[in-house]
């Protein structure tokens, strides 16, 4: 059967269209400008690039890959003094002198997130702060250096010995700018981008799809704070003078309202932001001390009143979000055959996961007491027990989200007691959870391609120029995900946000990237909560297929009929301990049982 587009609904499509009208005409207007506009004009619009680019920077960092940050002032400092050393005191070319300003911003960045990362990401705002008052000092009196309160003069640029007049410098600006709006564009919509998008939204269901979140999160600020020195190293060159007090507290400021206004986490919003930002403090170029207190009262009304910032609120008008419907490929006629999808393990080993005196203590409360369990390659084994019996901890301990108190876990032959989430993935251990874990900033097919982001291997730089190799990976990852939704019904909703799914979908949706991962051992916990009777049933039919296919499933679930009807072996654990082991019919029978969980009389 022919493939066809997925067709975005009516209210995308004008978006689509109403978006690249504007981008076009404002493409236009900047080309043009120049030609019509006088020196004042030029210079303005070229601050605004700048902005855009810093903009831009912080867009990364904090709007998709929820880093918060108070530094951003610093780094554009640090990128503005550096390359105005480089060009002034060591006679280097403009190019390198802006390179030199960006990687210096890059490398305070990495010092910054590298002890960050290690405790709870939102101390990297503390520290953030810390880093802007030592800036601030430096600049204020490292005299031989910066020139200290007095500022510093940058001379005029030169590109290959051509000094620049401003006609000259705004295409430059207007170039690195536009170079740096598509980065962000290209990277956001490629594994990179669905990554650090993806630890935003929730950092457990990152790990669970294989993704080291402290590293990307280190790298994610890496990058932003590299954007915001180039901006900084540009604006040295381009206003020829630094003082210390342009990259103070206030400046942060600027910058955070550049996000709220133009909305974080949106590919326009860096823009709208930088232009209403650069235009508000015109207003009161008559009662300039009234402008902080506007800028105030800006960061505090508008997250209130649109906390999506002018692009998010257009956007969720539309209802529309930042997917790939245009790879998006819609498969019809045969069935998905699962086992034609996974991949089979090759081991011998019949026990694919085995538990040994497993406990987990949380304070005083002995969640999991000396658990023994052992489950068979190619079963559906079910653990089960009353509310607060410890089956989630035992599962949670099993996928690496908790490290056991005492005991050990071997999976497919090897010790993995105390491994990470995210390693665990890649062995070949994948899991939905209690209560859903979607990222819902993407849509429903890049909730499951994310699911397959170990089997492409495009690196960070193809990404970002959109090779060959990107796109031929991107489109066999949507095309397998458009596959995986087709298992559970839900390929005509590919470009629709998670959160417009029923819940039951939702838990369907979280299945089908858990599979996409071709697991060896498929963990399911309370994966029919929440979904109607004929779901429950659609999903009996759906955890066969997957058996059949070779996938062994550990599966914690509170529907008796359906764990009798869909196990192959059962657990049963009372205040942390096993009461019981066998097949259904055996547990369905067991007096212990019957007393401790179904509380019926022995
Ligand atoms: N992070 C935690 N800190 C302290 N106690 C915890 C923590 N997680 C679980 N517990 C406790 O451990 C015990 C087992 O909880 P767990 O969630 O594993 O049970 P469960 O069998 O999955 O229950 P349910 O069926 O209601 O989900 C409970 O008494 C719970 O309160």
């Amino acid at each position: 059967m022919p493939n066809s587009l997925i067709k975005a609904n009516s209210m995308q499509k004008k978006y689509s269209r109403i978006f690249k009208m504007v981008c076009a005409a404002a493409l236009l207007i900047s080309f043009v400008l120049p030609l019509f506009a006088g020196d004042y004009y030029m210079r303005l619009i070229s601050l605004i690039f700048i902005y855009i680019i810093l903009a831009v920077g912080y867009n990364i960092s904090a709007g998709f890959s929820g880093i918060t940050s108070f530094a951003f002032a610093a780094h554009y400092g640090v990128g503005a003094y550096v390359s105005a050393v480089a060009i002034t005191r060591y006679n280097m070319p403009f190019l390198v002198g802006l390179l030199a300003g960006a990687l210096a911003s890059g490398l305070v960045g990495l010092v910054v997130s590298l002890p960050a990362s290690k405790v709870k990401h939102h101390y990297l705002a503390l520290i953030s702060i810390g880093l802007l008052e030592i800036v601030q000092q430096i600049l204020n009196e490292w005299q031989w250096f910066t020139g200290g309160s007095g500022g510093m003069y940058i001379p005029s640029w030169d590109i290959f010995s051509i000094s620049l007049n401003n006609f000259q410098k705004y295409y430059v600006i207007f170039i690195i700018m536009l170079f740096c709006v598509v980065l962000q564009r290209n990277l956001m919509k490629s594994r990179w981008g669905r990554d650090l998008i993806a630890i935003k939204n929730n950092e457990i269901a990152a790990a669970g799809v294989g993704i080291n979140y402290s590293k990307y999160r280190i790298a994610g600020y890496f990058l932003s704070s590299i954007l915001a020195g180039l901006a900084g190293s540009v604006y040295a060159s381009f206003s020829g003078y630094l003082s210390p007090d342009t990259f103070n507290f206030e400046f942060t400021v600027f910058i955070l309202l550049m996000a709220v206004v133009g909305g974080e986490g949106t590919l326009s919003g860096p823009i709208i932001g930088a232009v209403f930002v650069t235009f508000i403090p015109m207003l009161f170029n008559a009662a300039p001390d009234l402008k902080q207190i506007v800028f105030g009262a800006l960061l505090v009304i508008l997250p209130q009143v649109m906390p999506a910032g002018i692009a998010g609120t257009i956007k969720k008008y539309f209802k529309e979000i930042d997917n790939n419907n245009y790879i998006v490929e819609k498969t019809e006629g045969n069935e998905f055959d699962i086992e034609r999808n996974v991949i089979k393990n090759n081991s011998e080993i019949e026990d694919i996961l085995v538990v040994k005196g497993l406990t987990k203590r949380f304070g005083g409360v002995t969640a999991v007491d000396g658990l023994d369990m052992t489950i068979k390659r190619g079963t559906v084994h079910s653990l089960i027990g009353p509310n607060g019996a410890g089956k989630s901890t035992t599962v949670n301990m099993i996928t690496g989200i908790d490290k056991p108190s005492e005991g050990s876990i071997t999976f497919n032959g090897k010790e993995i007691t105390g491994d990470k989430f995210f390693n665990l993935t890649k062995k070949g251990l994948s899991r939905t959870y209690q209560h859903v874990r979607l990222f819902n900033n993407l849509s429903v097919v890049e909730n499951v391609a994310i699911g397959g982001r170990l089997f492409y291997s495009y690196s960070i730089i193809d990404s970002i120029f959109r090779t060959r190799k990107m796109k031929k990976e991107e489109r066999k990852s949507f095309h397998e995900a458009m596959e995986y939704l087709k298992i559970i019904n839900l390929n005509d909703k590919a470009n629709y946000d998670p959160e417009s799914l029923s819940a039951g979908q939702q838990k369907l949706l979280e299945l089908a990237r858990a599979l996409y991962m071709k697991p060896d051992l498929l963990v399911l916990d309370e994966p029919c909560a929440g979904l109607s009777e004929t779901e429950t049933m659609e999903f009996a039919k759906i955890i066969h297929k997957i058996r059949n296919a070779g996938i062994s499933i550990l599966m914690i679930e509170h529907h008796m009929d359906l764990v009798m009807e869909i196990s192959d072996y059962i657990t049963v654990i009372d205040y942390g301990k096993k009461i019981a082991e066998g097949d259904p019919a055996s547990v369905n029978t067991n007096p212990v049982v019957k007393t401790a969980y179904l509380g019926e009389g022995a």
